[in-house]
């Protein structure tokens, strides 16, 4: 298995294009089940699940091409199978995302239970009683979630008692096609739910109110094809700022969305970052200060991302005075911490929140993370370590950050990936 291998690095100083949003391209792909029309996806970040998604639309009998590195075209015309196996849905959860495509348009579908996973047990129950009301009938039957549906899916009125970004999604993307109008209550808000719901119209869809916790869907009879930009992803962009400030350096992450890192940038701002943000860019300076320890707590969007969480962790271990990050969206979040003690940090967890004492002096370790973005704040402790980090396992990190090393490197880093 390949491994990180890094040494202690100067402050990163540079820029860096930052990739599309994996967790925008999962379900932005998954739109071309809705029709039998080509859909051209451009800005796609070359990533273990981005290939995973490309081979279960394979499965299902679409036809692919990827004419270029980030550009993939797909057509769903000659779909031959409404069948996730397990073999791929266990490696990506998203994969529960074709549910409602699929149920929409072929009426029927079956896909594995993705089952629980590092952070979380992540139910998929909100999913399955959302569907439901709009008439589906589901079963639950040697592990595979069975769906289907009498003509076309109903319009409802879907109150989801907890925010979730899948639930959304695939509610959405069903929706779009069903008959008459369904409202989504107690909505997420993520800037990636925006997108679904911008390609969704370019298609031809009617979805009014995505961004807020309410969303109206209008179904029509059939959409069109698309060529579709996905959005800059936010979390590559603020591990960058945080490997950044980490690091007491200077970086620009270009070809970035930085209306969609407003509790991100705050945070860093607290932690005594210089931030300046152009149409596209953020550029952070700690004009070669240490950070200040920051008290963090996420929570769905417009709040502090969990998806950012483990990274700050590491921020605030090696920051000046004491500083709280809470966890509240995932209950078992914290594999980071146990690996980051390895490597000398004086951090504790209590209940939901990892407490820690700051001015950490890291030594290099071999560590592992059993998930993405622990994965990433190792990698950033790594920067700042005495010695050298190896980081291992790092196939969660291929999951979500396109050429971490090289964009690394390119900032100054020292670091490199052993094939094993
Ligand atoms: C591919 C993708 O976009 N992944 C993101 C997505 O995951 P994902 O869409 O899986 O996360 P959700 O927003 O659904 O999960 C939020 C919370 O709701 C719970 N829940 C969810 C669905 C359900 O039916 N029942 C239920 O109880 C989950 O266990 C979790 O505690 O949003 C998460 C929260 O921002 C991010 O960390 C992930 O990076
Ligand atoms: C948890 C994440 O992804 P997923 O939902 O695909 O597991 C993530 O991107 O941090």
């Amino acid at each position: 298995m390949d491994k990180l291998v890094i040494k202690k690095s100067p402050p990163l100083d540079g820029r860096v294009r930052i990739s599309g949003a994996k967790n925008a391209a999962l379900p932005l792909l998954m739109t071309s089940l809705l029709t039998n029309k080509a859909c051209r996806y451009t800005n796609v970040p070359q990533l273990r699940d981005i290939n995973t998604t490309v081979a279960l639309l394979k499965e299902l009998g679409v036809e692919v091409s990827r004419p270029d590195n980030n550009e993939v075209m797909l057509n769903a015309a000659s779909l031959n199978s409404v069948t996730a196996s397990y073999e791929l849905v266990r490696t990506m959860r998203a994969s529960i995302l074709v549910l409602g495509p699929l149920l929409a348009s072929q009426g029927k579908a079956n896909v594995s239970l993705p089952g629980g996973c590092a952070i979380g047990a992540r139910p998929v129950n909100l999913h399955l009683s959302g569907l439901e009301k709009m008439g589906a009938e589901i079963e639950v039957d040697e592990g595979y979630i069975r769906a289907t549906v009498d003509g076309r899916l109903k319009g409802a009125r879907i109150f989801m008692d907890m925010v979730s970004v899948g639930a959304t999604e695939n509610l959405m993307m069903a929706a779009s096609l069903a008959e008459g109008k369904t409202i989504l209550e107690n909505a997420a808000r993520e800037p990636e739910i925006v997108d679904l719901a911008n390609c969704l119209n370019q298609m031809g869809a009617k979805v009014t109110g995505a961004g807020t916790d309410n969303i109206h869907i209008e179904g029509v009879a059939s959409l069109n094809g698309c060529d579709y930009r996905v959005l800059p992803d936010r979390i590559e962009t603020g591990t960058f700022l945080v490997a950044a400030a980490a690091s007491g350096g200077k970086v620009r992450c270009e070809a970035a969305a930085p209306d969609t890192l407003d509790a991100v940038l705050d945070k860093l701002e607290q932690a005594g970052a210089h931030i300046t943000i152009g149409d596209d860019w953020i550029e952070l300076d700690m004009q070669g200060k240490k950070p200040r320890a920051v008290k963090v707590k996420t929570a769905p969007h417009p709040g502090f991302p969990t998806d950012m969480q483990a990274q700050f962790v590491t921020l605030n271990c090696i920051a000046t005075g004491s500083g709280v990050v809470t966890e509240t969206i995932f209950e078992n979040r914290f594999m980071h911490v146990p690996e980051l003690q390895r490597m000398g940090a004086d951090i504790a967890l209590e209940g939901n929140s990892a407490m820690s004492k700051g001015g950490s002096e890291l030594k290099g370790a071999p560590v592992m993370a059993t998930d993405l973005r622990a994965s990433a704040s190792l990698v950033i402790a790594g920067l700042i370590a005495e010695g050298e980090t190896d980081v291992n396992r790092i196939y969660h990190l291929d999951r979500g950050y396109e050429s971490i090393e090289d964009k690394l490197s390119a900032l100054g880093a020292n670091i490199r990936r052993d094939k094993e």
